[in-house]
């Protein structure tokens, strides 16, 4: 079961650190941009091409020291057929080396449309009499706005395939109170957001105790990590807005439970775009950024008591 299978992969890689692939041409080594240029001109191709590369390499650099990547889509989509190439190809090769993959999509519609949405990325694509992967993900991020009839949709894709799920709960931007933390009936929406999340993750949990039905909690918030924590026992956490956002291992405590476990750590331009700071090769530096991340987070749970190793 993917839940399992995530925990036990955190566990023996000693990471619960998940690599954000956001791939940004301009921020891309010049040498791998400029030899695309060379062979494509300033096109979607070289583009994508540049991206694919970048993307190995990286994966390369640290498929042995996480469990997983999130790739955002929306850095491929913007360069259109081309990008969403460099994305379904990134997807298959992390998958080639073990990791398991996050589609951070954020996608959520009426049923029917959702129903499109979770076949794209976590299901099969009927053509005739066939049945085709679009793309490869195991994790897909999704929008709980619309209610229970799109929750439904994406929940047959998990259960027909072992996939899984982060709902948006407590997102780690600078606004997301606005909405979310409105007061309905005494409590917080993300906390009734949260009483949704438990309601699908009973359905589906791991001899682990953990379900693959989790959800998106920022590394900004860790007040709120540490009562959703409470509230949410058996999700997966997925928590966003580590390094580039100004989280740090400390904020991120509460989004683990006493057994160490539970959480998943994004960390993005943290490490992918470590070289500009470190002035490294880009594969070393988001080795060494990785590396770093583990330690500051498990000399953080080590201290707190929740040590998950052996
Ligand atoms: O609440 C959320 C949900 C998703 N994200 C995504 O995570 C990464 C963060 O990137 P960094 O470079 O590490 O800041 C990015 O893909 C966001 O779209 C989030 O930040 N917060």
């Amino acid at each position: 079961m993917l839940s399992d299978k995530l925990i036990k992969m955190i566990i023996e890689k000693r990471s619960p650190i998940v690599v954000g692939l956001d791939p940004r041409l301009e921020n891309l080594p010049k040498e791998i941009v400029e030899k695309h240029f060379l062979e494509d001109g300033e096109t979607f191709k070289a583009a994508a091409e540049s991206i694919i590369e970048f993307n190995k390499g990286i994966i390369d650099a640290v498929y042995d020291l996480v469990p997983a990547v999130k790739p955002q889509i929306a850095f491929y989509e913007q360069y259109g057929l081309e990008g969403l190439r460099a994305y379904q190809e990134t997807c298959v090769y992390a998958k080639s080396k073990g990791l398991i993959v996050v589609a951070d999509i954020k996608r959520g519609d009426i049923g029917s449309t959702s129903k499109a949405y979770s076949i794209a990325h976590l299901g099969k694509t009927k053509i005739g009499n066939s049945y085709h992967s679009a793309f490869e993900a195991d994790f897909a991020t999704v929008n709980p706005y619309l209610g229970d009839d799109c929750m439904k949709e994406f929940m047959e894709e998990v259960m027909a395939y072992d996939k899984g799920l982060f709902i948006l709960v407590k997102t780690s931007n600078e606004t997301s109170g606005q909405i979310q933390d409105l007061q309905v009936d005494k409590e917080k929406v993300y906390e009734k957001v949260a009483e949704i999340v438990n309601t699908w993750n009973e359905k589906i949990y791991g001899e682990m105790g953990y379900s693959q039905i989790g959800a998106v909690v920022g590394a900004t918030y860790p007040e709120e990590l540490e009562l959703l924590r409470k509230k949410m026992p058996k999700a997966i956490f997925l928590v966003p807005g580590y390094g580039a956002q100004g989280g740090g291992a400390n904020d991120v405590l509460g989004a683990f439970n006493a057994d160490g476990l539970g959480a998943l750590v994004n960390s993005s331009r943290g490490i992918i775009f470590a070289f500009e700071k470190m002035g490294l090769h880009y594969q070393e530096a988001a080795r060494k950024a990785t590396l770093e991340m583990q330690t500051a987070i498990n000399d953080a749970l080590e201290k707190a008591g929740k040590k998950y190793w052996i």
